[in-house]
């Protein structure tokens, strides 16, 4: 977990204002995980507009991005007004672009009206939901409801999802809180895409079907604040033409709504060629 706040605590350039710089943990990937990308683009839009907090955050992966090189994050403001405030952070390894975020910030505002139930059937709660083996994380404990092996192509279920996630330590700084939250959100949408489907799951990804998320979409409804377990729910509502959709919603354990999320993903067949000599690990 200090692993992860350190790399999601990107740092500033020394020199250059509203640029920061960021580490990356593949795992045993040779691909940046985007939601990572999507959690330091959070922390270094907060550090560059001070005062504020994002509520909503989109990224959109152009490139994939190398874990052994840093990533440059930039900040560039669009707008930045006595309540709101927007920037795009555009994410570099050298000179190529790996991500471009649009972010939209703005000032936490007491309730008018309030109504923060996440939508959806009930799902399992966490103690009668399964570890999930295959998500491991220093700090992070995952269980899936109602399934044994989220990667397994003969384990079918319906398009949707439902994972209760702990972490050890929840971080004092409300950015880190929003990156943390954000960094689930790239996890499971596959799965939940390709979990209907005989024949197909996660474990044949990068080796016989071409699969990455594209971009992801956060929003966070304030007070983002949570204790012991959150729920991400997953619903894919579309699958098809080489790409899926899928929306989420993370509430706490108690019941409150405190993010939503959309991802857009790449799910193909490989064309044989110069893509199928990339390593598997370094494949999308
Ligand atoms: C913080 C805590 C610690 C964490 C510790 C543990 C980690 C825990 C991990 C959990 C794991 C969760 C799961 C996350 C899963 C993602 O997050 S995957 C990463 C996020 N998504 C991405 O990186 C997608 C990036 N997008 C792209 O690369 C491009 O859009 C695509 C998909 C290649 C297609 O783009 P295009 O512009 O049509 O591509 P094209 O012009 O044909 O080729 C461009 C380049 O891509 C290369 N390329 C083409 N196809 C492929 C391919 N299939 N594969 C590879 N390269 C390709 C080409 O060779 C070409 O290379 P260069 O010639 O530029 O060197």
């Amino acid at each position: 977990m200090v692993r992860m706040l350190e790399i999601f605590d990107v740092r500033p350039d020394p020199v250059v204002p509203a640029r920061y710089r960021g580490d990356s943990d593949g795992g045993s990937r040779r691909v940046v995980d985007g939601s990572q990308i999507l959690g330091q683009s959070i922390v270094a839009a907060t550090k560059a507009l001070p005062g504020r907090t994002v509520r909503n955050a989109h990224a959109l992966f152009v490139s994939a991005a190398d874990p052994d090189v840093p990533l440059d994050f930039t900040v560039t403001p669009i707008k930045a007004g006595r309540s709101f405030a927007s920037a795009t952070v555009t994410v570099r390894q050298e000179s190529k672009v790996r991500t471009s975020c649009t972010v939209l910030l703005d000032t936490p505002q007491p309730d008018l009206v309030r109504r923060d139930e996440p939508a959806g059937p009930p799902a399992p709660g966490p103690d009668e939901a399964l570890p999930a083996d295959s998500l491991p994380l220093p700090g992070r404990e995952v269980r899936i409801a109602g399934c044994t092996d989220i990667n397994d192509p003969d384990e079918i279920g319906p398009p949707m999802v439902d994972a209760w996630l702990r972490y050890d330590e929840v971080p004092a700084r409300d950015d880190l809180h929003r990156a943390v939250l954000a960094h689930f959100t790239g996890h499971l949408g596959i799965s939940t895409a390709l979990r209907p489907h005989p024949g197909l799951g996660t474990a044949q990804a990068h080796h016989t079907l071409s699969t990455a998320p594209m971009g992801i979409a956060v929003t966070f409804h304030d007070p983002v604040k949570w204790d012991g377990w959150l729920r991400y729910h997953h619903e894919a509502t579309f699958v098809g033409a080489g790409s899926a959709h899928i929306r989420g919603q993370i509430s706490t354990g108690s019941g409150r709504l405190i993010a939503s999320f959309t991802q857009d993903a790449m799910i193909r067949a490989f064309e044989s060629g110069p893509v199928t000599d990339i390593a598997s690990a370094a494949r999308l």
